[in-house]
């Protein structure tokens, strides 16, 4: 790491270092920045030290190509002001507490909206705006998260080398008792064509424990059972549609349906009548000016 104007330049080492330990972070905690070597917990530091200061909102910029480190540099980034402005008390349970919350979105963020690609096996494939709240003491308060752009795409189609969003192999890895059941996900994943044109393994990654990490962060972040099931259904149904058969009515500009079985799987967990579903989708309507019309496909 190394200083350029207001800039922190960090390299990927592409190894674990020891740079970002716990003690590591307390030693730079109220540091000026020619004190200690260039690090990102410096120029975190810096930007908390000026909130608490100046009474002003600060914003850190994580910018750089695919795999270059922005989704661990702001996950340390994070920690660091879950550290600093963590509450005096130690709670009895830290899991319960406002820090380890704001840690825990980002394993429910990465299952959901990050993904293998050939340049980086947990690429995010949308950007984020984080909003990190303090009180007047400089203690965390709260936080919220904007998303942008989310690769929409990805869910029915990837490349060769790449997989889809984690989730759906993290849901397949069988890590949660009876939930592949309950979704009626009974075949094996190579079945269902949306989430298997590529890969569905990760290189040194288990789904299986991601699976658990994902779980119990939206435990930590206090979702309910039900919430939580609700999520699942609506990812298992996603595997289910793209399992739906269609054909061309003969002579007909029309579409049907050919084989509805996966399609009523999916209306079950979505919770809608599913023949008004397969006629939403054959018979899409759309609004031009103050009319409803049908269009054909
Ligand atoms: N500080 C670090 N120490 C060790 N490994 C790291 C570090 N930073 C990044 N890596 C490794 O490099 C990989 C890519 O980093 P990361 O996912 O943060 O990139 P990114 O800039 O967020 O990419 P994308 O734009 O694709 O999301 C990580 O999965 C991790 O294996």
């Amino acid at each position: 790491m190394t200083y350029s104007g207001l800039f922190c330049v960090v390299i990927n080492p592409y190894k674990r270092l020891p740079i970002y330990t716990e003690s590591v972070c307390k030693m730079y905690i109220g540091k000026r920045r020619t004190e200690m070597p260039p690090h990102l917990f410096a120029v975190s530091d810096e930007a908390y030290r000026n909130m608490v200061n100046d009474h002003e909102n600060q914003s850190m910029l994580i910018t750089g190509e695919s795999g270059a480190g922005k989704t661990e540099n702001t996950k340390k980034v994070i920690s660091y002001f879950a550290i600093v402005g963590a509450s005096q008390q130690k709670k009895k349970d830290a899991k319960d507490s406002l820090e380890e919350q704001i840690v825990r979105t980002n394993p429910v963020l990465e299952a959901f909206g990050n993904a293998k690609t050939v340049r980086n096996n947990n690429s995010s494939r949308f950007g984020k705006f984080i909003r990190i709240h303090f009180n007047h003491g400089g203690k965390l308060a709260g936080g919220d998260i904007e998303h942008y752009l989310l690769e929409k795409s990805r869910v029915i189609k990837q490349a060769p080398g790449e997989r889809s969003f984690h989730i759906f192999y993290q849901i397949m890895s069988d890590a949660i008792k009876d939930l592949k059941k309950k979704l009626h996900l009974i075949r094996p994943i190579r079945d269902y064509h949306f989430v298997s044109q590529a890969e569905v393994t990760i290189d040194n990654v288990d789904d299986k424990e991601e699976m658990l990490i994902t779980d119990e962060s939206f435990d930590i972040m206090k979702f309910t059972a039900d919430e939580k099931f609700d999520l699942f259904a609506m990812t298992g149904a996603i595997m289910h549609l793209g399992e739906m058969k269609f054909k061309q009515r003969p002579r007909e500009e029309q579409a049907e349906c050919e084989d509805q079985t996966e399609g009523d799987l999916a209306c079950k967990l979505f919770k809608v009548d599913p023949d008004k579903f397969v006629n939403a989708l054959l018979k899409p309507r759309v609004k031009v000016g103050s009319e409803w019309v049908n269009t054909f496909f």
